[in-house]
C-alpha cells in the first residue's frame, strides 16, 4: 500500500509542478503555492487532499488555478476523489515569495539595467502622432510572442495609451501583491499600461514629474520575469517620457516608426536623434503606411513614399553607424479593424499584406539577442 501511495504521491507532485499560475508564469510548486498534498490509497476511491495557497486573497485567477488543479490531479490519479482547497499566503511567506521573483533581492529594483540581463529592449518612438506607432508596437509584440519569446510590453504613451485595447486586454486591471504589480497577460504575452492606472483615462493632465515617477515604477515594481524581448510604446515626440526611459534604460534600443511623407520623416529625425544626446542606439526604421496594394495588384501610395528610406540614410549619416530601414508597411484596411478587435493582425490575419510586412520585421527582431555584457552585440545586426 505504502509504496503505491509514494508513487501516487510522486505522480500528483510531479502533475503539480506543471501547472502554471497564469499571472506569475512559473510552476505552482517552484512558488511555493502548494500548501499540502497528501494521497490516502487506503480509500476507495483514493483521496488526494490538496490545498493551494494563493498569493492574494483577491487573487482575480483563482477559479482557474483551481481548475487547473483539478485537473491535472484528477490525470495523476485517475478515478480519485480530489479534495481541493485555497488558502492565502501570509505575510511573511509573501515576502519571501516577492524576494525569490527579484531573484534574491529584498527591495525592488530596475531588473533592465542589472548586468546579467537578457532582455532585448526596444522603445518604439515617433516624431508625431497617428503614424501608426501603437499597432506597430503591438503587432511586433504579438508576432514576438508567437514566435515562442517571452514578451512584455509597456504602454508608456500617456496621451494616447491604446496598448489595452489593441492587445486585447481593455478592462483588464494589474494584480497587486502588496507593492509588486503583476502584469496582465493577453496575447501570450505580460502587458503593463499608464491606461491602467488612471481615473476617467485622464493621465494627460498629470505633470511631467507625475509621468516619469509611474513610468519609474513600472521597472521597478512591475515583475515581468524573464524576458526576452520589452516592447516600450511611448508618446510621440521627445518629451519627459523619452528622457526618463533614456535615463532608467540606457540599454533600449529605438525604434523609430515614420510614414513615407518627408514632412512625417523630418519630424521623425528628431525623435531618433535625440539618441546621440542619450546615449541610445537607433535599431532600425519602420515605414508605416505605405503604397496600399489595390484588388487589381496595383499600388496606391496615399501617404506619399520613400519617407523610410530617407529617414533611415539621414539617421545613419547623423549617428555615424547604419540604421537599417526594417521594412514597410503598407496601408490596409485590416490592421485598423484587427486593433480595434484587439486581435494582431499577425496573427488573427498572417496572410493580409499587412500581417506579412509586418511578420518579415518580426522575423529580424527576433534572431536578434542581447549580449551578457549589457550591450548589443555587434553580431546581432
Ligand atoms: N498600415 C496601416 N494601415 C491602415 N491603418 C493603419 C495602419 N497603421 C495604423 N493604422 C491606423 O491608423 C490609426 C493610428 O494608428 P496608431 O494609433 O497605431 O498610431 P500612433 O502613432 O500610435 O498614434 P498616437 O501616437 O497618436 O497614439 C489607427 O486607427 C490605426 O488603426
Amino acid at each position: 500500500m505504502a509504496t503505491r501511495e509514494t508513487e501516487l504521491l510522486e505522480r500528483a507532485q510531479d502533475a503539480l509542478s506543471r501547472v502554471i499560475d497564469p499571472e506569475l508564469r512559473k510552476p505552482l510548486t517552484e512558488l511555493g503555492m502548494v500548501e499540502h498534498l497528501s494521497v490516502d490509497a487506503s480509500q476507495d476511491p483514493v483521496v488526494v487532499d490538496c490545498t493551494v495557497a494563493l498569493t492574494i486573497a483577491a487573487c482575480p485567477r483563482k477559479d482557474d488555478i483551481a481548475a487547473d488543479v483539478q485537473q491535472a490531479l484528477s490525470t495523476a490519479v485517475p478515478g480519485a476523489q480530489i479534495n481541493l482547497a485555497q488558502s492565502v499566503m501570509t505575510p511573511a511567506q509573501r515576502e519571501k515569495l516577492k524576494e525569490q521573483l527579484r531573484g534574491g533581492k529584498n527591495k525592488p529594483t530596475n531588473p533592465f539595467t542589472q548586468e546579467d540581463t537578457l532582455t532585448k529592449i526596444y522603445a518604439v518612438v515617433s516624431g508625431k502622432g497617428g503614424v501608426g506607432k501603437s499597432s506597430v508596437t503591438a503587432n511586433l509584440a504579438a508576432g514576438l510572442a508567437a514566435r515562442g519569446l517571452s514578451v512584455g510590453v509597456i504602454d508608456a504613451d500617456v496621451f494616447g495609451f491604446s496598448q489595452p485595447r489593441l492587445l486585447g486586454a481593455l478592462g483588464e486591471v494589474p494584480t497587486r501583491m502588496d507593492e509588486m504589480i503583476l502584469p496582465v497577460v493577453v496575447q501570450d504575452l505580460k502587458l503593463i499600461s499608464i491606461g491602467m492606472f488612471v481615473q476617467d483615462n485622464a493621465p494627460v493632465a498629470w505633470r511631467g514629474p507625475m509621468l516619469s515617477r509611474a513610468i519609474r515604477q513600472f521597472f521597478t515594481d512591475v515583475y515581468f520575469g524573464d524576458l526576452d524581448v520589452l516592447l516600450l510604446d511611448l508618446p510621440p515626440g521627445t518629451g519627459d517620457i523619452a528622457i526618463t526611459v533614456a535615463q532608467e534604460l540606457p540599454a533600449a534600443e529605438l525604434l523609430v516608426v515614420t510614414t513615407p511623407q518627408q514632412a512625417a520623416t523630418e519630424v521623425a529625425e528628431r525623435a531618433g536623434s535625440l539618441a546621440t544626446m542619450t546615449g541610445q542606439r537607433v535599431s532600425g526604421v519602420i515605414e508605416n503606411m505605405s503604397a496600399m496594394v489595390m484588388p487589381d495588384g496595383s499600388t496606391l501610395e496615399i501617404f506619399g513614399s520613400g519617407g523610410g528610406a530617407s529617414l533611415a540614410e539621414k539617421l545613419s549619416a547623423t549617428l555615424g553607424y547604419e540604421v537599417p530601414l526594417l521594412g514597410s508597411i503598407p496601408v490596409d484596411p485590416l490592421l485598423g479593424s484587427t486593433g480595434d478587435a484587439g486581435d494582431p493582425i499577425v496573427t488573427s490575419a498572417p496572410q493580409s499584406v499587412g500581417a506579412q510586412a509586418l511578420n518579415a520585421i518580426v522575423d529580424q527582431l527576433a534572431q536578434r539577442k542581447r549580449g551578457l555584457a549589457g550591450k548589443s552585440l555587434p553580431l546581432s545586426f
